[in-house]
């Protein structure tokens, strides 16, 4: 049979998940831990990837500070995460993104539905947390928990969904019950969530090496990899990568790692502009247009462009001559 060469397609090999890749990285001793800067739009997506980060974190708290204009207090939807995350895992489909899904935005039909949305934007990780709606940043004071059972059937919802879907995308469980209910629970929490089909467990918050060690002598065992949050300025216990090694953690996101540098870069720059009328020129005019889009696909769009229209002009050259 012939096929019409106009719908003939060619073949191709279909590229590993990000998923199945950040699992293969995770089982890698000499991968992990995976020190993972947190990024919350394509600016600082494209400049994490410029620097050749094997895998990001999508922090929540970026996304609300950028999208929202709010402070991490639960008030960014599904879709806002759920649209941000397509765009950051999109710009390099490679690239494994560990992305904040809060508490699942709902009850346990919302959690489903939040995780079909994850899977479709290209996700290959996500955290799942037991505290209330509204939930709060892991590193303020207040925070409130759900019963157990809730916070089971939020985890259970996630991986049933994912079981349902034929993904392997990675299910991070993680509690806020440390500061509210204390180590034990928390642990009691985790293990529970592990029961439940979760392949990561994340304890927030926490503020002394020894409880980071200890997790990660009960998860290690279980071949259960403990992921581990560092927010500069916050009470976290300060782990370095060489340290985490030792202690055997797995995943380390740093949430403000892009957020924090660029509100301190910008209000600078206000203020400098503000007392001055002039804007500075920071390196002594490096930063021109051309040299600045650079780092967002400048040279890749403009090659498309230039092909096609090239293309174009063959297509037309040749089907006149063909009359
Ligand atoms: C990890 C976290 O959920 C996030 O949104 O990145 C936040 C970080 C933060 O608010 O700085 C958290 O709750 O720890």
């Amino acid at each position: 049979m012939e096929f019409n060469k106009h719908i003939a397609l060619a073949a191709c090999e279909a590229p590993l998940r990000t998923s199945t890749k950040l699992r293969k990285m995770l089982a890698d001793e000499s991968k992990v831990p995976l020190a993972c800067p947190g990024v919350y739009d394509g600016l600082s997506t494209r400049i994490a990837l410029s620097c050749e980060f094997p895998v990001l974190y999508l922090t929540g708290a970026g996304i609300s500070a950028s999208r929202t204009g709010m402070a991490d207090l639960g008030l960014t939807t599904m879709t806002e995460m759920a649209q941000t995350a397509a765009l950051v895992c999109n710009l390099n489909p490679d690239v494994p993104v560990i992305v904040d899904a809060d508490t699942g935005y709902g009850g346990t039909l919302n959690v489903s539905r939040t995780v079909k949305e994850y899977i479709r934007a290209g996700v290959a990780a996500f955290h799942l947390e037991d505290q209330v709606v509204n939930k709060k940043c892991g590193h303020l004071e207040g925070k409130e928990v759900v019963a157990l059972d809730e916070y089971i059937s939020r985890i259970r919802a996630a991986v049933k969904t994912r079981e349902q879907l034929g993904s392997d995308i990675v299910v991070i469980a993680r509690t806020d019950a440390l500061a509210v209910t204390g180590f034990d629970d928390a642990l009691t929490r985790l293990k529970a969530a592990v029961a439940a089909g979760a392949d990561v467990a994340f304890m927030e918050a926490i503020k002394s090496k020894d409880e980071a060690r200890k997790l990660c002598e009960i998860f290690n065992p279980m071949g259960v990899p403990v992921m581990y949050g560092m927010v500069q300025g916050s009470q976290a216990a300060r782990i370095s990568v060489s340290e985490a090694k030792q202690m055997g953690l797995s995943i380390i996101v740093y949430a403000g790692m892009c957020l924090a540098p660029t509100m301190r870069a910008v209000k600078q720059a206000l203020m400098a502009f503000k007392e001055n009328g002039d804007c500075e020129f920071y390196d002594d005019g490096k930063s021109s247009p051309k040299e600045f889009f650079k780092t967002f696909g400048l040279e890749d769009l403009q090659r498309f462009d230039t092909q096609v229209k090239r293309e174009t002009a063959k297509v037309l050259k040749d089907s006149a001559e063909s009359v």
